[in-house]
């Protein structure tokens, strides 16, 4: 594919100085759209692949100070709440997102903006120093990256021709011909094995998980030499037995240049349902430190 960089896709946030998510210093990526819908997802906002309306009641100063977003809405979306707040009735919404540009304090804001190429690498780029003192780079995530693929493809390639250090975290859950173009472009790939029982990855994530093994399966044979990081999300009642992550490490035993790391579930993404008006799928749930400490040792007796 022609590297184009006036490409544009839909980027729901741009994070400097991650450390966690590739090697050194990292400029994070987050693009919109994704088939899964982990129940336990931490990113909402990336699921949906066009733009979303958010609203944060916290930061609304008050019908009575302000009540911009009421005038704004062509098409009454927005009306006033018992609070002296307003409410957004969702299924009246169009996504014009008129109010958000009328809202003084961001209470009303959108999430997923149309960047090119060049935009997001001047920002990636900003950042060179850092990642030439640590190794680090550009990490496209998301959402599933590959769901925009042409656009995913074209902003790795250009990052590669541009010399950064790219890495890119996925599902898993792509066309193999995108998942095998995009492996080209990159020096690590970060790839999710949740679960590998297929019926209870289909009822917590909405899809099976087959092709996600068939891709991993390709992956590791067709590009021996790409170093691969497996992560699972430990999440309770889902996978957080010991027997699911022995599963996981006997998957991935005997393949060159893959390593695993189990990641403990959180809920740092709770608030972000609220301002998207959807319910959060697994309540008050947490993980238990002792449950995590077992299965890392699971994990460690497999050698990863
Ligand atoms: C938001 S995902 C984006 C990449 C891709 N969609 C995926 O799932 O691999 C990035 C990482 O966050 C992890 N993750 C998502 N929600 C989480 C949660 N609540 N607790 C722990 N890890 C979570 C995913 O498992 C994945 O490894
Ligand atoms: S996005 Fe448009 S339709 Fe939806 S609430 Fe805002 S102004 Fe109204
Ligand atoms: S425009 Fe923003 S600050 Fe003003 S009333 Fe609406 S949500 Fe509140
Ligand atoms: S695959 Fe990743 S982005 Fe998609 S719903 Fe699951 S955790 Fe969220």
């Amino acid at each position: 594919m022609e590297a184009n960089h006036q490409h544009a896709g839909y980027v729901f946030n741009i994070q400097q100085f991650s450390v966690h998510d590739g090697p050194g210093i990292r400029t994070m990526v987050f693009l919109k759209g994704c088939p899964l819908r982990c129940r336990w997802c931490s990113n909402p906002e990336s699921q949906d692949t066009r733009p979303e309306l958010a609203y944060n009641p916290n930061k609304c100063i008050g019908l009575a100070a302000c009540g911009s977003c009421l005038k704004a809405c062509p098409h009454k979306a927005i009306r006033p709440a018992d609070n002296d707040k307003p409410a957004v009735d969702r299924e009246v919404c169009r996504r014009c997102f008129n109010c958000t540009t009328a809202c003084p304090t961001t209470a009303l804001h959108t999430f997923g903006q149309l960047m090119t190429v060049d935009d997001i690498l001047a920002v990636v780029e900003s950042d060179n120093v850092f990642y030439s003192r640590s190794g680090g780079g550009l990490t496209v995530s998301g959402g599933e990256p590959l769901l925009q693929g042409d656009f995913t493809l074209a902003l790795l390639k250009e990052a590669k021709r541009r010399r950064l250090n790219t890495a890119m975290e996925t599902s898993g859950y792509a066309h193999w011909q995108t998942l095998a173009e995009a492996c080209r472009y990159l020096n690590t790939l970060i790839y999710d094995i949740k679960c590998l029982d297929a019926g209870r990855h289909r009822t917590h994530t909405r899809l099976p998980n087959q092709l996600i093994l068939e891709n991993f399966n390709k992956v590791t044979a067709a590009f021996p030499d790409l170093p691969v990081l497996v992560r699972t999300p430990v999440i309770p009642g889902f996978n957080d037995t010991e027997a699911d992550i022995a599963a996981i490490s006997d998957f991935l035993k005997g393949r060159a240049g893959v390593s695993y790391e189990l990641l403990p579930y959180h809920r740092l993404g709770q608030q972000k349902y609220e301002f998207l008006g959807i319910e959060y799928p697994l309540g008050g749930t947490s993980l238990n430190e002792a449950t995590l400490a077992r299965l890392q040792a699971v994990k460690n007796q497999k050698q990863y």
